[in-house]
């Protein structure tokens, strides 16, 4: 069944593990330290399971000096957070003391089918000069100087480096862990992540997990059985079952409710999913990508979010910045939203921005991301009469931004010829919206106590994504019930 590398400077484990793996047609060498393994042909073995904590050298260094042989680290439970860090050394997996035995002997075997089939796929390993040269071909565009990837735009230093970074991850079979406020780009991310993979001709199914209700998740995730809950009168796959093959691309994962955090774990950890109501489990092939706006460290500490979860999504992580730190996009990402929505709307022309429209959205913040410039510039575009993106359709309230002194004067806005139609006074429903905003706010504040998200979706007329979005938007996050462990 396959050859099997043991390192355990404790004796009472060594043994143990030797006898279980034995027990399984497993053939065993054994070895108490790095540099006693080290005197084995390492790359002669299937599988090497290292301590992490050894004399001398630790378990880690297995990982370099076996190039062609994975290393399954094993480590205390306490000390979990090392475990992290010996996969990003590139550990295939790691394990906790006092470890299952049923739970090892499943870990062992799917690692080593796994480093079989790999060995048996066809080579596409490209050299890293290649790699070099495939990255700049895919992030620069034609004037050598703008840069995008996918369908995201920005040249800025951190975008480039972020490009950087998920070329290198896309490839590599790894759960991903995207960070950043809401509307910065992170389905984006997660889509060229799945792009540059070598599961792009498998599905990539997103899911939107503070937008489904709390009492269907579990079943829209992992799948139900005929009669598990009243309503389901036929058996259904769950979504993570649709990505087979693929990348499940789980966005605001803090909001997953505990029992479905339970299941994802098991995703992860056995490449299994157990519908809703089923007493078998089924095998996955999935990538997971998650994201999230929030601060998942802390919602472990308030007991909101699992800590084994959170270590296991938390392999490789990857920052989107806010928009704010990336003004010198700002331009670039506008005329590009500009023009994919003049496309959309079948319009004869592109748009062009005005003077006052670039300066605008210099000055501003953006709050709410790029996805706030987009429906900016989507309300201009819509507004507009003569062909130009002007600063007053943009629906930025000007309460919410300093006014340079370049485009004002004391009783009216200071313009350009070019900009004749910033000068006049708007048309615009901003008071409306403003009311509205207010509104919404004092609703959802007054009642979120007593209401689900779906009674308050329905009583304000919008649907579920809407009132997440608008939370997240004017910074009422959506009150968490703490859950038993
Ligand atoms: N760098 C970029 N260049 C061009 N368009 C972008 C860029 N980043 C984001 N967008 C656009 O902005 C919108 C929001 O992006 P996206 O949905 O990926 O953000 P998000 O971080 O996942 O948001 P949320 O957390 O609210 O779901 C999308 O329409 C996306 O196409």
């Amino acid at each position: 069944m396959g050859d099997i590398l043991i390192v355990e400077d404790e004796s009472i484990i060594r043994s143990a593990l030797k006898r279980l793996l034995e027990r399984n047609k497993y053939r065993v060498t054994e070895a108490e330290s790095v540099t006693e393994a080290s005197q084995n042909d390492l790359d002669s073995f299937d599988l090497i399971i290292s301590d992490l904590r050894l004399p001398g050298a630790p378990g880690t260094d297995l990982i370099t000096a076996a190039a062609n042989t994975p290393v399954l680290i094993m480590t205390s439970y306490a000390s979990m957070r090392s475990a992290v860090d010996a996969m990003k050394m590139g550990a295939v997996d790691y394990i906790a003391k006092p470890f299952d035995h049923e739970d090892m002997i499943r870990t062992v075997r799917r690692i080593i089918e796994e480093a079989r089939n790999r060995a048996n796929a066809p080579d596409e390993e490209i050299t890293e000069e290649e790699a070099d040269n495939s990255e700049k071909e895919v992030f620069l565009e034609e004037d050598g100087k703008r840069a995008a990837l996918g369908d995201m735009v920005g040249s800025c230093e951190p975008m480039q480096n972020l490009y950087r970074r998920i070329l290198r991850v896309a490839p590599a079979d790894i759960t991903v862990l995207i960070q950043g406020e809401s509307g910065t780009g992170k389905e984006l991310a997660a889509r060229a992540i799945h792009q540059h993979s070598l599961r792009k001709d498998h599905p990539l199914i997103c899911v939107n997990c503070a937008a489904i209700p709390e009492s269907l998740i579990e079943s829209e995730l992992f799948g139900h059985e005929k009669g598990s809950f009243t309503g389901a009168s036929t058996a259904r796959q769950g979504l993570v079952e649709a990505a087979e093959g693929g990348t499940l691309f789980l966005d605001e994962i803090g909001e997953l409710p505990m029992e479905a955090q339970a299941r994802l774990l098991r995703v992860l950890q056995e490449n299994e999913v157990r519908r809703v109501g089923s007493v078998h489990a089924r095998k996955v092939d999935v990538r997971l990508v998650a994201a999230t706006h929030r601060n998942l460290k802390k919602l472990v500490k308030e007991g909101l979010f699992r800590e084994d979860l959170y270590y296991r999504l938390q392999v490789i992580e990857i920052a989107l910045p806010p928009l704010r730190d990336r003004m010198e996009d700002v331009i670039d990402i506008a005329e590009h939203l500009v023009s994919k929505h003049c496309r959309r709307m079948k319009l004869d022309k592109i748009l062009r921005l005005t003077s006052n429209s670039r300066k605008l959205m210099m000055r501003y913040d953006w709050p709410g991301n790029i996805r706030e410039l987009e429906n900016a510039v989507q309300r201009a575009i819509i507004l507009s009469d003569d062909g130009r993106v002007h600063s007053g359709d943009l629906g930025i309230s000007q309460d919410d931004w300093e006014i340079p002194a370049t485009l004002t004067t004391p009783h009216s806005a200071a313009v350009t010829p070019i900009d004749a139609k910033d000068a006049e006074p708007q048309p615009s429903s901003e008071a409306d919206d403003l009311s509205l905003e207010s509104y919404f706010h004092h609703f959802v504040i007054e009642h979120q106590d007593a209401m689900s998200e779906t009674e308050l979706a329905q009583k304000l007329g919008i649907s579920r994504k809407c009132l997440w979005e608008r939370r997240q938007r004017l910074g009422i996050p959506r009150p968490k019930k703490a859950a038993s462990r």
